[in-house]
């Protein structure tokens, strides 16, 4: 502890003098930790050559292979609170890989569906479940296993007593174990054979002593002439191909490599396999923002481009800094040596790459419009005068704001004044967990997700590390900033300029992390242009591309860069889902009655509705649905959205759930036959060409030989009416205690009793709907007693037509009976009310079915 204290102060001391030359400061900096113990472990003594055992045409195969993210693994797990289960369901999530994780005591479930398998591959978090399973099981797995061609993963913790030899395998329990070491073997292919690491976690090892195996990894016990090699990582090619881990996941970090790269060797169709590309760029948010003292020197700046060349040479091509300005403060705050590191740089400017932050490094989410131009302007001519090359179309603000959650003002004055095309954050949807972080295209604006690596804004001595230096070398050695350039295809590493003055923490942290990705890894490290970088990142995952919106209340560092005019509450408490021409305007109508209700603004572009949820409106931002509702004051209001179109929408129940996950939903069932009459005609009354055309028996006649105008309405007509089918979508995301289905055809006959249902879901103070609807024998529905008038609903709504022949309702009977019988089974489950005409018809076939 004394010889800490004493190489910590002489550090200080000659720290000054250390910064006219970086190689000097680093070298010391090594000898002083070694002696205390605080330099990083070697990332491999026995570091390979640059030759790996990869074939080329391997290699290029894998390029041009996207991981596809439908692929699904298996993990069979001990328990679903395992933390050893959850770690490999995390790892394999920040892979993107679907995870079905279940019990390893219970039935295998379903593993393939319609000749088509369900699984690419199968994890076992230990290896005992699978010697432990009964024969059934075990027959199914593996006959599914050869059937699809799928591999088995095994963990087998040191700790763990199974019996072996009994199907095979032979083990031993080895301990303590040094020297790991990857051995040449066709399942390497991220991770480098011939990487060493001399001390090896965990006290005891399983060792795979069966001589048909292939050696994956090697491991050595005792001393001198006891000295023996044992294999702790194993690979058994037969017709099921089957990975052993002598250890469990958790237990070395290693093991993430060999189970990506055993993912991509056992699955059906290499379909697990990601392509060994990794594209980093580097950004110095701030290169001009800091305090006197925490500022460039001239020799800070050398430094920087030293390391360029350095990294250049030795780990990835065209690699510059990307460096963030704040004009405003070039050349300010900084004492004499500082403010000639600001000169050395726009001296020395071409020899990095440039991003226009905020002139004075203000929060976007604080300006208006004009305001941001007018900064974004003086940004841009001091970059005019200083010859600063701006051709990356790419920016980030200060402190995340403006991105996410998007300030429309900050999109649009970036493409105005800047033309920018790119940008990242780390806000999207959160910044924690950090595997769940994606990238979106908003406003024409390509949103990257970024990476943090350990290093703040006044992280900025070695000593003084958060938490200890240890912290910071243990996420180098093959720990969270290691994971980082590991995981992601693309990263893009938020730094500050602190971070490269004083003991110029950033570039030691980025050469340690190189050297270790360099030393255990084949990947291949690239920089290229942001907009180059965004184009590869959507082709690799364009389910990304479209945003998905969270309330920025619900997450506090999003409310911290959400402007502080807009108000929270702005959005429904109650969704009237739909589904159409069921009476849901009559719903809504009544509903508004009530003192406590506040129903959306109606939109003039959907038939009143306003259907964002659903439609493209969606990318007009969050700001566009909030402004439906007033600025909220009254917290007793409950808001209403009505969009009949939510109901069978794919896209609604996710995105509804994101945003308003405490809502209450309300589902109107009308009789399923009658609803799709009444939506052909509403198709008539609004000219649709082929409604127009056909009768609804020819409608419903229809078949693949009919034209697609034809198939396509009738697709429209029938396919709300699965009810059972979409509510089971929507209780996929919320809980069924959320949601009321009304009988559609009970609001006809009598409103009253309806509304007193909604109400009491609701949880509204009761209004006596008698005293104020009133029955029109003219209209033939109910209506608004209003001033001793009525008002009825529109003439859209309560249409006169024939009634539908005897034909169409036969068919209509036949075709819902299935959808009819699976509704009353969903209700019965989740203890719902069946509504009125589903209880007849559930009555009428039970009748039938006994005299059958
Ligand atoms: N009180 C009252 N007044 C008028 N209409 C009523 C009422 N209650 C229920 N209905 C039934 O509502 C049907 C229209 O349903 P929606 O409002 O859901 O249609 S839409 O999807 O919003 O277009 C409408 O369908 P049509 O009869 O085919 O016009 C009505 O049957």
């Amino acid at each position: 502890m004394e010889l800490r204290k004493l190489c910590q102060k002489v550090l200080f001391i000659i720290r000054k003098k250390l910064f006219k030359n970086f190689r000097l400061l680093i070298g010391l900096l090594a000898v002083f930790s070694i002696l205390i113990g605080y330099w990083p472990p070697s990332p491999g003594d026995g570091c390979p050559s640059e030759k790996t055992y990869l074939k080329d045409d391997f290699r290029g195969w894998m390029e041009n292979h996207s991981m596809n993210a439908d692929n699904k693994v298996l993990l069979l797990a001990e328990s679903s609170l395992s933390h050893e289960a959850i770690s490999i369901l995390n790892t394999l999530e920040s892979w993107k890989i679907r995870v079905k994780m279940l019990a390893a005591d219970k039935n295998i479930p379903t593993l393939a569906h319609r000749g088509r398998a369900k699984y690419s591959a199968i994890i076992f978090q230990k290896i005992k479940r699978y010697y432990l399973m009964d024969s059934w099981n075990r027959k199914l797995l593996e006959t599914y296993c050869q059937d699809f061609s799928v591999g088995i993963i095994f963990f087998t913790p040191g700790n763990e007593s199974f019996k072996n030899n009994i199907y095979g395998l032979q083990t031993q329990i080895v301990t303590p174990v040094y020297d790991y070491t990857l051995v040449k073997n066709p399942l390497l292919r991220i991770s480098k054979h011939g990487a060493k690491i001399k001390k090896v976690p965990g006290n005891s090892w399983t060792a795979f002593t069966n001589t048909s195996f292939q050696t994956v990894a090697t491991a050595t016990t005792g001393k001198g002439e006891n000295i023996k090699t044992w294999t702790v990582a194993a690979f058994e090619d037969r017709i099921i191909k089957k990975f052993y881990i002598g250890n469990s996941f958790s237990s070395f970090w290693v093991h993430r490599l060999l189970l990506m790269d055993a993912l991509c060797y056992l699955s059906a169709d290499r379909s697990l396999c990601t392509t060994l590309k990794r594209y980093v760029l580097i950004d110095v948010d701030d290169i001009f923002v800091g305090k006197q003292g925490s500022r460039l020197t001239e020799e800070d700046v050398e430094a920087m481009i030293k390391v360029q060349t350095v990294w250049n040479r030795d780990y990835l091509n065209n690699f510059k800094f990307n460096l963030g300005f704040s004009a405003y403060w070039y050349m300010e705050q900084g004492d004499s040596e500082e403010i000639k590191g600001d000169q050395l740089l726009i001296k020395v400017k071409d020899q990095f790459q440039w991003f226009p932050h905020m002139y004075k490094h203000t929060q976007p989410h604080k300006l208006n419009l004009s305001e941001l131009e007018n900064y974004m302007l003086l940004n841009k001519a001091w970059a005019r005068k200083h010859n600063i090359k701006f051709d990356t179309f790419y920016s980030v603000p200060p402190h995340h704001s403006g991105v996410y959650p998007v300030h429309k003002e900050l999109y649009e004055s970036w493409k105005k004044i800047w033309n920018i095309q790119v940008t990242s954050t780390e806000e999207y949807p959160h910044l924690r967990p950090s595997k769940f972080r994606r990238g979106f295209i908003h406003s024409g604006i390509r949103v990257l997700p970024r990476q943090t690596c350990g290093l703040y804004t006044h992280t900025v001595k070695l000593f003084e590390y958060p938490g200890g230096f240890r912290r910071l070398l243990s996420s180098i050695a093959g720990g969270e900033l290691f994971r980082t350039f590991v995981d992601n295809p693309v990263s893009i590493f938020m730094t500050h300029m602190s971070n490269y003055g004083r003991d110029r923490l950033a570039l030691y942290t980025f050469t340690a992390v190189f050297d270790w990705l360099k030393c255990w890894t084949n990947l291949k490290f690239i920089q290229t242009s942001p907009i180059n970088m965004a184009n590869y990142y959507f082709n690799l995952f364009p389910e990304e591309i479209d945003p998905i919106w969270f309330d920025p209340c619900k997450d506090q560092r999003h409310f911290k860069i959400w402007s502080s005019k807009k108000s929270c509450g702005q959005l429904p408490d109650v969704i009237i889902l739909g589904p159409q021409k069921t009476g849901t305007t009559a719903l809504l109508t009544f509903l508004d009655l009530h003192k406590s209700i506040k129903v959306s603004k109606k939109s003039p572009n959907h038939f009143e509705e306003t259907q964002f949820l659903s439609g493209k409106d969606y990318f007009n931002g969050l700001d566009f649905y909030r402004s439906y509702w007033p600025p909220q004051n009254n917290s007793d209001t409950l808001q209403i959205d009505k969009s009949s179109t939510y109901f069978h929408s794919e896209l609604a129940p996710r995105r509804a759930y994101a945003l308003v996950p405490s809502a209450k939903l309300i589902v109107l069932a009308l009789e399923p036959g009658e609803r799709a009459y009444s939506w052909y005609q509403h198709q008539r009354a609004h000219k649709d060409r082929t409604a127009e055309t056909y009768t609804f028996d020819e409608v419903l006649e229809a078949d693949e030989t009919s034209m697609k105008s034809l198939r396509d309405l009738k697709k429209h007509c029938l396919n709300p009416g699965h009810y059972s089918q979409h509510i089971e979508k929507w209780l996929l995301f919320y809980p069924s205690s959320q949601l009321l289905l009304a009988d559609g055809n009970e609001l006809k006959r009598n409103p009253v009793k309806t509304l007193q249902i909604v109400q009491e879901f609701l949880d509204l103070e009761t209004l006596d709907f008698a005293e104020l609807l009133v029955y029109d024998p003219v209209k033939q529905f109910y209506c608004v007693r209003e001033n001793n008038k009525k008002k009825c609903l529109g003439k859209s709504k309560g249409r006169k037509y024939e009634e539908m022949s005897q034909r169409a309702r036969q068919f209509l009977n036949s075709y819902y009976k299935k959808h009819n019988a699976n509704l009353v089974r969903l209700l019965k489950k989740i203890s719902k009310e069946l509504p009125s005409w589903l209880e007849a018809l559930s009555q009428q076939n039970e009748d039938e079915e006994k005299i059958v």
